[in-house]
C-alpha cells in the first residue's frame, strides 16, 4: 500500500511522542487547550482495539484476526471526564479500563503488528482538522505526520515515570505497586522501541525534552515556546 500524499498546506500539526509516563497525554492536552487545536491521544486508539479484541475473545498471538478487529472497531472520544476524553468502544464506555496498565500492554503488543499499524492510519490522520491538531503518541512525527511543523519528543527517567503512573493510578483508585510499574513500563519501552515497523523514537527534526524534575507547566512554556509568535 502506497501512502497518500500529504498536502502541506493543510492545517498545522505539532506532535509530541515520547515513551509511558514521559507526559505526553497530559502536555499535549494543556497545550492543545491553550491554542485552541484538536487533540489526537493515538495511544487510545491502540488500547481501544485492545480492549475490542479482549471482549471478543482474541487471542494476542492471533495477528489476522486482530487486523479484522481493528478494522471493525468503532471508537469514539466523548465529553471530558476530569481532563481527559471519554472512550466510547463499539458503543460502550471503555473510558476506565483503557488507562490500566494491562490495556497498555495489550495495545503495545498489537502495535507491534504491521497491518493494525497501518489499518489505524487514515482514522489517526483524519484527526488533523483547522485550526491545528496536537498529535500524541510513539510514531506521529516519524510515520503519521512526517510534514508536522514542530515535532516534541518527551522523555523522563524510568524511575519517575513508574512514580508518575503510580500516583495517577492511585489516585484513581487502581491497585498498583511501584515495582510492579516499574518492571511494566521497562517492558513497553523495550517492546516499543525495538519493534520492526514505526519503533519509539524520535524524529530527526524533533526537539527533546527532559521532563525529570520539571513541572507540568514548566514542559507547557517549553512547548509553547517553539510556536512561532502568535
Ligand atoms: N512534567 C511532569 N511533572 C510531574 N508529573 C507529570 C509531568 N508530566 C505529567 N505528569 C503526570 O504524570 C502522569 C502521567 O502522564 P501522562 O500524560 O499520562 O503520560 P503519557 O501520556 O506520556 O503516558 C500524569 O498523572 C501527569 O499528571
Ligand atoms: N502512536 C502510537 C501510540 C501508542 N502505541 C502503542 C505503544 C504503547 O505502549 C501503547 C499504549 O500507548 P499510550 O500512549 O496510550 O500509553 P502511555 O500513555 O504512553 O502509557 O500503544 C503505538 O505503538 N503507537
Amino acid at each position: 500500500m502506497t501512502d497518500a500524499p500529504i498536502d502541506p498546506s493543510r492545517a498545522p500539526v505539532l506532535t509530541i511522542d515520547g515513551p509511558s509516563g514521559s507526559g505526553k497525554g497530559t502536555i499535549s492536552r494543556h497545550v492543545a487547550r491553550a491554542l485552541g487545536w484538536h487533540y489526537l491521544d493515538s495511544g487510545a486508539l491502540y488500547r481501544a482495539v485492545g480492549i475490542a479484541a479482549s471482549w471478543a475473545d482474541i487471542d494476542l498471538s492471533d495477528a489476522s484476526a486482530l487486523v479484522r478487529c481493528t478494522f471493525d472497531t468503532e471508537i469514539e472520544f466523548g465529553d471530558e471526564v476530569g481532563d481527559e476524553p471519554r472512550v466510547i468502544v463499539n458503543g460502550l464506555d471503555a473510558t476506565d479500563e483503557l488507562r490500566t496498565e494491562t490495556a497498555g500492554a495489550a495495545a503495545s503488543a498489537i502495535a507491534a503488528i504491521p497491518e493494525v499499524r497501518a489499518a489505524l492510519k487514515d482514522r489517526q490522520r483524519a484527526f488533523r482538522r483547522a485550526p491545528g491538531l496536537v498529535a500524541d503518541g510513539r510514531d506521529m512525527g516519524t510515520v503519521i505526520f512526517p510534514d508536522a511543523g514542530i515535532k516534541v519528543f518527551l522523555t523522563a527517567s524510568a524511575d519517575e515515570r513508574a512514580e508518575r503512573r503510580y500516583k495517577q493510578l492511585k489516585e484513581k483508585g487502581v491497585s498498583v505497586t511501584l515495582p510492579g510499574l516499574l518492571r511494566e513500563i521497562l517492558a513497553r519501552d523495550a517492546r516499543d522501541a525495538n519493534r520492526a515497523v514505526a519503533p519509539l523514537r524520535p524524529a530527526d527534526d524533533a526537539v527533546r525534552i527532559d521532563t525529570t524534575g520539571l513541572s507540568i507547566d514548566a514542559v507547557v512554556e517549553r512547548v509553547l515556546a517553539l510556536l512561532p509568535a502568535r
